[in-house]
């Protein structure tokens, strides 16, 4: 389920994940709640992702309140060009708390990244919130495409870890996707 302050990019980061697309020009808010599916294989194996857009607007709220106790992940996104959003973080950790799973996979996103000239949170800000959250971080952008497939496959192989419950197994999701960007050379912005 994604979540986060109306306009961060929600809807952006899915449908560049479903269709590889950026959806440029103006914004449409969600109204209520949206999904669509994707299947990634992990290690072989076929996991099927239901993905639940959530609208960002306070008028929704309790429309989205319903659906976090069924989510097994939850993507949280600011905007970097948005100091309000980032504020808000906090906020929508008490929300993630109070309604959702006390186990539910959890990422923070600091989407936007390729709008380097309106930046106003810098990476490290990001970094340093998640470490005091004990939350995993990365940058994203739906537009440029930064990221957005390791968020979900770092998410998708969690469950896909969690669901074996075989406990010789250890994931690290921070771990792997430090390991990943690393490998592809890339960068965290
Ligand atoms: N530069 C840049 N703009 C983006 C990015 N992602 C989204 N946007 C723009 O941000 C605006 C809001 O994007 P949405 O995906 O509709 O935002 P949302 O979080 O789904 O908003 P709600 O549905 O109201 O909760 C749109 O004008 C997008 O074009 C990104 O990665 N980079």
């Amino acid at each position: 389920m994604l979540v986060g302050d109306s306009g961060v990019g929600k809807t952006c980061l899915l449908v560049r994940f479903k269709d590889a697309a950026f959806l440029a020009g103006s914004f449409i808010s969600t109204v209520g709640i949206d999904f669509r599916n994707k299947v990634l294989t992990i290690d072989g194996v076929k996991v099927k992702l239901q993905i639940w857009d959530t609208a960002g607007q306070e008028r929704f709220r309790s429309v989205t309140h319903a659906y976090y106790r069924d989510a097994h992940a939850l993507l949280l996104l600011y905007d970097v060009t948005n100091k309000a959003s980032f504020d808000n973080i906090q906020t929508w950790l008490t929300e993630i708390h109070d309604y959702a799973q006390q186990d539910v996979v959890l990422m923070l996103l600091g989407n936007k990244a390729d709008a380097a000239q309106e930046r106003v949170v810098k990476r490290e800000d990001g970094e340093r919130l998640a470490k005091e959250f004990g939350v995993p971080f990365m940058e994203t952008s739906a537009r440029s495409g930064l990221n957005i497939d390791l968020a979900f496959t770092a998410v998708a192989k969690e469950l896909k870890h969690r669901s074996l419950k075989d406990p010789s197994e250890t994931f690290k999701l921070q771990e792997y996707v430090d390991k990943e960007m690393k490998s592809s050379g890339c960068c965290r912005a």
